[in-house]
């Protein structure tokens, strides 16, 4: 069953620790058949040297394995919320990326200082809330995942257009159209929250940039008229 999704997801669970995203088994990314109402996503635990197409793990959108012989990523919860909930996506990452890790520690929202964070996210990527104790002490892994929609809904924030968010106190999560671009949009996630950071320690005056250059970055790559690449 889903084949080609078990090699996308595995895929992109191995370009992880390729891209240098995770230390030991401290992420997981997951991919969603939505036609069939089924993801797909990394078994909890397991070093990524050992991961195969076959360990990968199926799911309902109940949470239930489907498929497989191990159990699912411990964030699987928070996937599901957010496939739920942000319908045109098709990949999730979750990593405890250092850099990015350090702005949901801080609890700060990452504003577009530049270029590069405009190419990807139409503005300011958000940092959620601190979660309540209620919340910590219940089912967690879904109020994560219910805390990022709240937050994103609550801010008017297009998840198509800023596809990431830091979980306070947590560590990023990021998606995309499929498990690779959301790959794709961790590593860049991770690259905006070291280069703000430095950014900050050099100039903590610098404001964000103006809108017309966001405009101008962002929608020459995913406007209706982008004309980026080839
Ligand atoms: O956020 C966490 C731990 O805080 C998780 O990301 C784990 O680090 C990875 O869990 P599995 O996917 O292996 O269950």
């Amino acid at each position: 069953m889903l084949e080609q999704l078990r090699r996308e997801v595995l895929e992109a669970n191995l370009a992880l620790p390729a891209h240098g995203l995770v230390t030991f088994t401290w992420g997981n990314v997951s991919g969603i058949d939505r036609e069939q109402g089924l993801v797909v996503i990394k078994p909890s635990g397991v070093p990524y040297e050992e991961l195969t197409a076959e360990k990968m793990v199926v799911v309902d959108m109940a949470g239930r394995v489907v498929e497989g012989n191990y159990k699912p990523s411990s964030d699987t919860p928070t996937h599901l919320v957010l496939y739920q909930a942000f319908g045109k996506i098709g990949g999730i990452v979750h990593t405890h990326s250092p850099w990015a890790t350090s702005w949901a520690q801080a609890g700060m929202n990452l504003p577009a200082y530049g270029t590069t964070h405009a190419d990807y996210f139409y503005g300011e990527i958000p940092c959620t809330r601190a979660m309540t104790e209620e919340e910590i002490r219940g089912e967690y892994e879904y109020e994560t995942g219910n805390v990022i929609v709240e937050t994103f809904r609550s801010r008017a924030v297009d998840p198509n257009q800023v596809p990431g968010v830091f979980v306070h106190c947590h560590a990023p999560f990021a998606w995309g159209k499929d498990p690779h671009t959301a790959v794709h949009n961790a590593v860049v996630l991770e690259e905006v929250s070291k280069i703000a950071a430095r950014m900050r320690s050099l100039n903590p005056e610098v404001q964000p940039m103006e809108q017309t250059l966001l405009d101008r970055h962002y929608l020459r790559k995913h406007g209706a008229s982008a004309y980026y690449g080839q």
